[in-house]
């Protein structure tokens, strides 16, 4: 997945934001990165681009060999839903659902069938299996958070994209989540992107 000379302005007159200003960056295909910033620095901008979730005002993005910003809003979508994984700040569960139904909501609107076996390895590994028949208000924020995890990686995307993903989990639990690579990252103390 790359993203190149991206440009991102939010707003417009004087209360326009550059949020970003021409990045360009390659993520590599089965790696762990993470992107590290001031707060407002630009993150959240830059990955709900690279997912395809916003328009930048100019620059590319490329999710294997499929331009994302060339799509029309429905092919857009069909994409997003298909080959890209995100797991929210905020979560962004249903609330009405169960934490099942939320989980397996993205391949259901997209008519793909729920793999059991690896449904069932998500939510063990993830310590929610337990939990499945709750509504998002009755679980906790680290297990809302382990709900949309499951959710994002339930239909084996081509990138998962993850905004503070792990803000909510205990240190164990994040460290399962997300792998030693990431804590070889985050203990480098390297400010940027790799
Ligand atoms: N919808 C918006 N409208 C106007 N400005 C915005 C909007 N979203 C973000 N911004 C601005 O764009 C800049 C980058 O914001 P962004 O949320 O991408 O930063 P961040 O690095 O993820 O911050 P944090 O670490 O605090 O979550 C900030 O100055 C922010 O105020």
């Amino acid at each position: 997945m790359s993203a190149v000379d991206l440009v991102k302005v939010h707003g417009d007159g004087a209360a326009a934001v550059r949020a970003l200003d021409g990045v360009s960056v390659a993520f590599g295909r089965a790696a762990f990165t993470a992107i590290m910033g001031p707060s407002g620095s630009g993150k959240s901008t830059l990955t709900h681009c690279a997912a395809g979730l916003d328009t930048p005002t100019s620059g590319r993005v490329l999710l294997g060999g499929t331009d994302l910003t060339a799509l029309s809003d429905a092919t857009l979508t069909r994409v997003r839903l298909d080959r890209v994984g995100f797991v929210f700040q905020s979560f962004n569960l249903l609330p009405e659902l169960t934490a099942l139904e939320n989980i397996r909501l993205p391949l259901e609107l997209v008519g793909r069938p729920v793999g059991r076996v690896l449904f069932a390895n998500l939510v063990g590994a993830l310590g929610i299996a337990d939990r499945l028949g709750h509504r998002p208000a009755r679980l906790s924020g680290g297990q809302q958070q382990r709900v949309a995890l499951a959710r994002a990686l339930l239909s084996r995307p081509e990138a998962v994209f993850a905004d503070e993903p792990t803000g909510n989990l205990d240190s164990a639990s994040g460290r399962r989540c997300s792998g030693s690579s990431a804590r070889r990252c985050a203990s480098s103390g390297r400010p940027s992107w790799w």
